[in-house]
């Protein structure tokens, strides 16, 4: 077998583990703002938070390397979610050094993968208010993505429109555009922004060639708005959700993120 089939399989029986066989969807929980924001509400214990979100069991956990170090005991068991880990720190939005834009790496996926990675996280960004900066972006994610299909581990990108130069109002359109580039560029699964319309995340999923996930932004503190949110998404084919705020910052972690796992996959039997 040449070392090419092999690992174009190894990624993708990796990515097929992030995924639930009855329903062919994913429910994962990114608990990964902290290392952009520091301590946060219902997060300043942070092993005590993996803690909860790990004994609701989504598919998978989005930590940072840090915390991956720290909690990794955690999801040592039969059964355990998987875990994700990100590798960049992209400082745009609140998380500007100085007010200035930057995107840097933290680590190589070989490194995340020593820590025991069953894929990695980045950010491809639309709107830097530098353009330079998207250039250097894109350079990013291609190097990763070529990185990734040697050790045949998942490569899931973050494809956003957020940067200075892009208003606040989600546009469909550009979040279908760099989820494109992201896929084109070796993305095995895309991690994106929903606008709240069914449609238009139609439209999307059929114009990129792997999995797309839909992030959650800042917490709702609405179940039913959370339920409306995340089934439209679903019925727009998605396949499934990566929320962070919406999972870990509800009153009842676990139980908030048992009913969210409920919501994506349907009560269990
Ligand atoms: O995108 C995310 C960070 O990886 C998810 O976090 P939030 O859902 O809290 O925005």
């Amino acid at each position: 077998m040449t070392r090419s089939t092999h690992d174009k399989g190894a990624c993708a029986l990796r990515v097929g583990r992030l995924f639930r066989r009855e329903t062919g969807l994913s429910c994962m929980v990114a608990f990964d703002r902290t290392l952009l924001a520091g301590p946060m509400e219902r997060a300043i214990d942070a092993r005590r938070t993996v803690e909860s979100i790990v004994a609701a069991r989504p598919e998978a956990v989005l930590l940072s390397p840090g915390l991956l170090k720290r909690c990794g005991d955690l999801f040592a068991f039969r059964g355990a979610p998987a875990v994700v880990v990100r590798i960049d720190y992209p400082m745009v939005g609140d998380f500007t050094l100085g007010g200035a834009e930057q995107h840097r790496l933290i680590a190589t996926p070989a490194e995340a993968q020593a820590l025991g990675a069953d894929a990695v996280v980045m950010c491809l960004i639309s709107g830097y208010d530098d353009p330079r900066l998207e250039a250097d972006n894109v350079e990013a994610v291609a190097r990763t993505a070529r990185q990734c299909e040697a050790l045949g581990l998942p490569l899931i990108v973050e494809a956003v429109v957020w940067g200075a130069r892009e208003s606040v109002e989600l546009d469909a359109g550009r979040i279908a555009r760099v989820s494109r580039i992201a896929a084109e560029l070796g993305a095995d699964l895309i991690k994106t922004q929903f606008t709240g319309c069914r449609e238009q995340m139609r439209a999307l999923v059929e114009s990129v060639p792997v999995p797309v996930l839909v992030l959650g932004g800042a917490a709702m503190n609405d179940a039913a708005a959370l339920e409306r949110f995340t089934r439209e998404a679903l019925e727009g084919g998605a396949r499934g959700v990566i929320f962070g705020r919406n999972a870990w910052q509800r009153e009842a972690v676990t139980l908030g993120i048992e009913q969210l796992i409920d919501i994506v996959h349907g009560p269990g039997p």
